[in-house]
């Protein structure tokens, strides 16, 4: 007998198995990575967001610390066909709802064709349908949660690798997976990591050679005050973004971003390089995409799938962003050069 009900827009619900209880909602994506689950769960990114694995079974080389992207899980709520044990223990543990043995297909294929939807969980001996229900008909979109920033962020300035021989970074955290402040300062940089709504004099501060705006979740319209901090520097210091990153940059200097419908999630992400031709796969954790650059950003690789932009550049002002992680984490390491090209930029 089901002891978890899903719930989700049009107020269909779909029985589980509990493997980690609780009442949760959020807006529901699914990622079609095989790998990399233990990356996925601790991205910020996920904030507000209940995550579905397409791939059947999930957890099969355990739970390890050194592969988090932060100290916590960050999805709401997570669904699978199979979790094991190890995953389950490490969600209940943290207090995140969990459920499997249901089919994953359906819930893909909904999504797909209706687009990424609230959603309400109930999981648990005493759950019931109806609970699920009550979750998902107080769940917001993933635009109405304005202040999201401060669930992500640093709440003070943290300092990495402080008197480093390279370059000094002002990354500012809108949510920033680990491994961007790893990959710069293992390129001997130092890496000063900014609240989501630092103001121009705390930036000032440290007198940095690149400014840098991360990932995060949600909509970029609520990352206004990144966005000051690039309409302010934008000429000054270069400036470099990933994927929520990339999105900020765009609206800060005349661009639009949209929602796009179910977005892009997964390992295996195919971008085209323009110049190049080249092409790379990335990972990828994104449901909004710039929807027109503005005239001064060049639209400079693209998806292979559907053509949305993978990166923005422009060389006068020294500008580089990318949509995908060139952090790479769980891989592929493809675009690991990222980091290079815009510390490159920093040191000229
Ligand atoms: N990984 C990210 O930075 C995601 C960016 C943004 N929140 C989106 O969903 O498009």
């Amino acid at each position: 007998m089901a002891d978890a009900y899903v719930a989700l827009e049009g107020d269909r619900v779909i029985e589980a198995r509990a493997r980690a209880p609780g009442s949760t909602r959020g807006e529901v994506v699914f990622t079609t990575a095989y790998t990399g689950y233990e990356e996925s769960l601790t991205d910020p990114s996920y904030e507000e967001q209940i995550l579905t694995f397409s791939y059947p079974l999930i957890g099969n080389y355990g739970v390890r610390e050194e592969r988090f992207e932060d100290d916590r899980v960050h999805p709401r709520g997570v669904v699978a066909r199979e979790l094991t044990d190890d995953v389950a223990e490490w969600l209940d543990g943290e207090g995140v709802p969990a459920v499997d043995h249901l089919d994953t297909r359906d819930i893909v294929t909904e999504i797909r064709d209706e687009g990424a939807m609230k959603c309400g969980i109930a999981a648990g001996p005493d759950a019931t349908e109806q609970d699920a229900l009550d979750e998902l008909h107080q769940c917001k979109h993933m635009s109405d949660h304005v202040d999201i920033g401060s669930q992500v962020s640093v709440d003070s300035v943290e300092t990495y690798n402080e008197g480093g021989d390279g370059s000094t970074v002002a990354l500012v955290d809108c949510g920033a997976k680990g491994s961007i402040v790893d990959s710069l300062v293992e390129r001997d940089a130092t890496v000063h990591v900014f609240p989501y709504d630092a103001g121009e004099d705390d930036v000032a501060a440290v007198d940095p050679d690149l400014l840098f705006i991360s990932n995060g979740p949600g909509d970029p319209e609520n990352f206004g005050q990144a966005g000051d901090l690039v309409e302010t520097y934008v000429g000054e210091v270069p400036l470099a973004g990933i994927c929520l990153g990339q999105q900020v940059v765009a609206n800060a200097l005349g661009g639009e971003t949209e929602k796009m419908e179910f977005g892009h999630r997964g390992v295996n992400q195919p971008v085209r390089d323009l110049r190049t031709n080249q092409v790379v796969m990335t990972t990828q954790n994104h449901g909004y995409t710039v929807a027109d650059p503005g005239d001064k950003l060049d639209v400079t690789q693209v998806n292979v799938n559907d053509d949305t932009p993978e990166g923005l550049e422009n060389d006068e002002l020294r500008i580089i962003t990318r949509q995908y992680h060139p952090e790479a984490n769980p891989g592929p390491h493809d675009s690991l050069g990222f980091f290079d090209d815009v510390l490159g930029m920093a040191e000229e």
